[in-house]
């Protein structure tokens, strides 16, 4: 569903990803692993077409950029924007309804859905820049859910929150995989990866690996891709443990509620950084 075939990048002259051959098939779900500077965000960024290839090519099959949801770094966000919880989220339908419309009821009832996923419901009219860093990172999830895209790529979802967090959105993650959704993560804690995500990219700029964790995870290759300190602990890791997050109950129970009325779609540009 998503060939990859020989993919180069350049920034300029400085290659960022050199012949990068990966199929990925729909409803996979993949963690991309790799160094600070591995090229992880540019392969994400290439995937979803911010990104032109200085040679080889992405095919999407029958599906085009628009039907792919994208997760930012949270920190390529400016959280001082003023703007609520509610739009923030809304704007994850600009695709579908275009910018500055009022929400149908069934705009509304995506919303409303999201939301609650992600244990939100009462936070609507709060500013973004009054969020916890987890409940940052849950609207972030809530608008990409509100895109209803059949491939999500996630940038470093997990970084800076804690495990509770952690754990229900790895549910959100495990729902959208259930539905058919095809999901391609960047992660650095490969503890996580191991425990939850079946396939592994592995990226050193080039592919060093490309398959089950098993397979991808081993000392050999985790050396070549610049984790030298891990390589040699990595037949510890445990890579048998099952999915057991089921705390999202928990949480959402605990959290205010409050009735949604309708809302702006607001240009995601305004707030977040441009490739250049
Ligand atoms: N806009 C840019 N202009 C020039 N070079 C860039 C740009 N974006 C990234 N690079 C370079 O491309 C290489 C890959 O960057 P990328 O952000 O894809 O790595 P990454 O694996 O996601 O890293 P990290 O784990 O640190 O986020 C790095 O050497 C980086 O400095």
């Amino acid at each position: 569903m998503i060939n990859i075939l020989n993919l180069c990048v350049n920034y300029k002259d400085s290659p960022a990803l050199n012949n990068i051959s990966v199929e990925i098939k729909k409803g996979q779900l993949i963690a991309i692993v790799g160094a600070n500077g591995a090229g992880k965000s540019t392969l994400l960024k290439a995937i979803m077409g911010q990104l032109e290839p200085s040679s080889g090519f992405i095919e999407l099959g029958v599906l085009t950029s628009k039907d792919i949801a994208y997760l930012p770094q949270s920190h390529k966000i400016d959280r001082k924007f003023p703007i609520t919880v509610k739009d923030f989220i809304s704007a994850g339908s600009w695709k579908r309804i275009g910018f500055w419309k009022k929400f149908s009821s069934s705009e509304n009832e995506l919303l409303q859905q999201a939301l609650n996923k992600v244990s939100l419901e009462g936070f609507e009219e709060r500013q973004i820049s009054t969020l916890s860093g987890g409940q940052f990172q849950r609207m972030l999830f809530a608008r990409m859910l509100m895109q209803d895209a059949d491939i999500l790529l996630l940038d470093e979802p997990f970084t800076a929150i804690d495990t509770q967090t952690t754990m229900d959105l790895m549910n959100v993650i495990n729902d959208c995989q259930q539905q058919g959704k095809t999901i391609i993560t960047v992660i650095h804690d490969l503890l996580l990866v191991s425990r939850f995500f079946p396939n592994v990219i592995l990226l050193a700029k080039e592919l060093i690996a490309y398959g089950s964790v098993k397979t991808v995870m081993t000392s050999d290759n985790l050396s070549k891709a610049g984790y030298q300190h891990l390589a040699y602990i990595s037949h510890t890791m445990d890579i048998s443990t099952p999915l057991t997050a089921d705390s999202h109950n928990e949480v959402s129970s605990s959290l205010p509620k409050k009735n949604s009325t309708h809302i702006h779609c607001t240009n995601p540009a305004h707030y977040e950084e441009k490739i250049s």
